[in-house]
């Protein structure tokens, strides 16, 4: 296999330190067109479906490629924005004042974000920071939570790159920081600026994108790591065991997911009646489709009409003070020891 073409080498006085600040990634537009290639690349990586090869091909080109990217565009149509999709606009913005904060601190450290499905890809993204002398590349995602779902699979494109590249940069991952006191600190601040100006409801749903419950009976430390945040966030914020929980949002397919699943619960929560509720995602750094759309509308659809009062969306940390100023510290201190520039 050829490798590719290496650009000249820089001096070592040139060479430079990088972030990678990764995420998922969104389809190029809201078009049932666009949806069909994202859904056929994320959905065909053996890390987000384990189900024998040959089977999940036949399931996913005949049926659900047919079917989902209409729907899935027509979802994506209502949280669109004039800069495109809201995922990789806070993704963006978090990677243009993540080199902000790291500057402010000393470090000559570029950050730039990529997209492990659709663009920017983490492939064309590494081949430009090489050809501006970067030697050095801490790759830091936007899952708090390790699952081999989403986090090995970064890291599975990462070395996929690498695999064609003749003069490798030396990489650091970071494979989880669910339990991160700043982190824990950024989220406390987000809901705490909510209940400054609302009050506090009666319960606080902290809702995370599910997985298949196998996965986990299979070793994945996904839940375990989800419940933990919500612990330490509830413990931060003070909260009463009967004023709060962790449910799983996003189920897909037939199969058996973590529970609770977050729509049932803001159902029978309404019916019970549960005057007001705030929901929350943790293990979305940015928001997205599955919180813009599945938690903020269908969710609020679902609370309200089996019988709840009031309904609040508490936004993702995107670009607040609290989380820039975490991500800073996580970054910095896993650049330790590299020629940032910082004593
Ligand atoms: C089998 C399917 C899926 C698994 C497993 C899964 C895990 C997983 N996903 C996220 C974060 C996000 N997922 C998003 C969208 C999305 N997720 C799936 C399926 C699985 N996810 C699909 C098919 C889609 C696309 C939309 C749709 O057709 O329903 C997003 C939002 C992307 C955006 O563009 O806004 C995020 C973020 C995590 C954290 C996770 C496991 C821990
Ligand atoms: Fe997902
Ligand atoms: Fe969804």
């Amino acid at each position: 296999m050829p490798f590719r073409p290496e650009p000249p080498a820089v001096s070592p006085a040139d060479e430079r330190v990088a972030v990678l600040w990764c995420n998922l990634g969104s389809p190029d537009e809201p078009t049932a067109r666009a949806v069909r290639a994202y859904l056929a690349d994320f959905l065909g990586d053996p890390r987000v479906v384990e189900i024998p090869k040959l089977l999940w091909s036949l399931i996913l080109h005949g049926i659900i490629l047919r079917t989902r990217p209409a729907k899935s565009a027509a979802k994506y149509a209502s949280v669109w924005t004039p800069e495109g999709s809201p995922l990789k606009e806070w993704t963006r913005k978090q990677a243009v004042m993540l080199t902000g904060w790291l500057g402010e601190r000393g470090h000559r450290v570029k950050v730039v974000e990529a997209m492990r499905y659709a663009n920017p890809s983490i492939a064309s993204q590494l081949d430009a920071l090489k050809a501006e002398g970067v030697t050095r590349v801490l790759v830091l995602q936007a899952y708090p939570q390790y699952s081999a779902t989403t986090t090995a699979s970064m890291i599975d494109a990462v070395n996929d790159w690498s695999r064609e590249v003749r003069r490798l940069p030396e990489f650091r991952f970071v494979n989880q920081y669910h339990d991160d006191p700043l982190y824990i600190e950024a989220l406390a601040a987000s809901v705490e600026a909510h209940w400054k100006h609302h009050g506090r409801p009666d319960q606080l749903v902290m809702s995370f994108h599910g997985i298949p419950a196998r996965n986990v009976q299979l070793g994945d430390p996904y839940q375990a790591q989800c419940l933990e945040t919500g612990r330490l966030l509830a413990e931060r914020l003070q909260l009463p065991i009967d004023r709060h929980r962790v449910t799983f949002q996003s189920r897909f397919g037939r199969a058996k997911w973590l529970e609770p699943y977050t729509e049932p619960t803001l159902r029978a929560l309404g019916a019970a009646g549960t005057g007001r509720v705030d929901v929350m995602c943790p293990g979305f750094p940015a928001d997205c489709l599955e919180t813009l759309e599945e938690i903020a509308m269908e969710g609020r659809d679902a609370f309200l009409q089996s019988g709840g009062k009031e309904f609040h969306y508490i936004p993702c940390l995107n670009d607040s003070h609290a989380w820039i100023t975490a991500l800073a510290g996580i970054a910095e201190r896993n650049l330790l020891g590299w020629p940032t520039g910082a004593e």
